[in-house]
């Protein structure tokens, strides 16, 4: 019998509720808004009520690990709690950690965001490849051989970005390519060759006019794609298959500010608004 991988469980999210994915990021000034101070304990009982109004509204949630961090240990054990909290109550955690490093560093990474029973355990982690995408085969492989998930920065939402990611490659397989394209065209040979099928995924800012980095999204097979930049960053919901074609099949609609700024008394018909537009925009 096969196993059942990150991908299979993001097929069943996708199926029960819909693409979208609520972040939770737990800025200072969210926290401010929602009437909680800035510590460790605050972090925790925000991320917790966040987390209650996603279950059976939602089936997916991207914790920020840097809001976490902030509060240094402390911070962690409450990051570590929710992950766990959220994972008992059915949601998948993709872990928004954007590791990148040599490949044997980014091993070690793996280990402490994937690996089953272990503190910070999460379904699927973001990487960067930007010390090249070969640095992370060894993540890729430890993902699928524990049945996670894994996403690759590949072009993203930041303005900032631009300068970097659309410059061409002079030489190699890529030739000719942004490296926007190239890293997109590394995930989705990865993507292509895994088992289990879809658990590895591109990030791609849904704010980002893909032809003009080089990407035509009808050329590629429909990879996981993890989208930020829907919402508060300006991309619109309703521009998701125009923008995205053939890879708005497996589309992960990731909002954040733009759901819990409505506050604690509010953020459970937020959840529940968003998801069911993000399900019809998306159908
Ligand atoms: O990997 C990400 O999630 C990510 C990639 C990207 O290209 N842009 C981007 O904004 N993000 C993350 O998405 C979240 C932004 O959420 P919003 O509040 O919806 O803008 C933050 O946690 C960012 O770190």
């Amino acid at each position: 019998m096969s196993e059942v991988g990150f991908g299979d469980h993001l097929q069943a999210a996708f199926q029960q509720f819909g693409h979208l994915c609520v972040g939770i990021d737990p800025h200072p000034f969210l926290l401010n808004e929602w009437e909680f101070d800035d510590t460790s304990v605050s972090l925790r009982e925000f991320s917790l009520r966040v987390i209650d109004a996603c279950v059976g509204q939602v089936g997916i949630i991207k914790p920020q690990v840097a809001f976490y961090e902030r509060h240094g240990a402390k911070g962690m054990e409450a990051l570590e709690y929710i992950i766990r909290r959220a994972r008992e109550a059915g949601l998948l955690v993709i872990s928004d950690c954007k590791r990148g490093d040599i490949g044997s560093t980014m091993e070690a990474y793996a280990q402490a965001w994937l690996t089953p029973g272990w503190n910070l355990e999460s379904d699927a982690i973001t990487v960067s490849p930007y010390l090249g995408s070969g640095a992370l085969s060894q993540t890729v492989d430890y993902a699928l051989s524990h049945n996670k998930g894994v996403f690759i920065l590949a072009a993203t939402s930041n303005p900032e970005a631009a300068l970097l990611q659309t410059a061409q490659i002079t030489q190699g397989i890529h030739q000719g390519k942004t490296i926007a394209a190239a890293m997109l065209s590394d995930v989705a040979r990865w993507a292509t060759e895994a088992t289990p099928q879809n658990s590895v995924g591109a990030v791609l800012g849904a704010t980002l006019d893909l032809p003009s980095l080089g990407i035509q999204p009808d050329d590629y097979p429909a990879l996981p794609v993890l989208a930020p930049g829907f919402g508060f960053q300006g991309a619109r919901v309703e521009d998701a298959q125009r923008l995205f074609g053939n890879l708005s099949t497996n589309l992960i609609v990731s909002e954040t500010r733009s759901v819990l700024s409505a506050g604690r008394d509010g953020v459970v018909e937020s959840v529940t608004r968003r998801a069911g537009e993000v399900a019809s925009a998306l159908a």
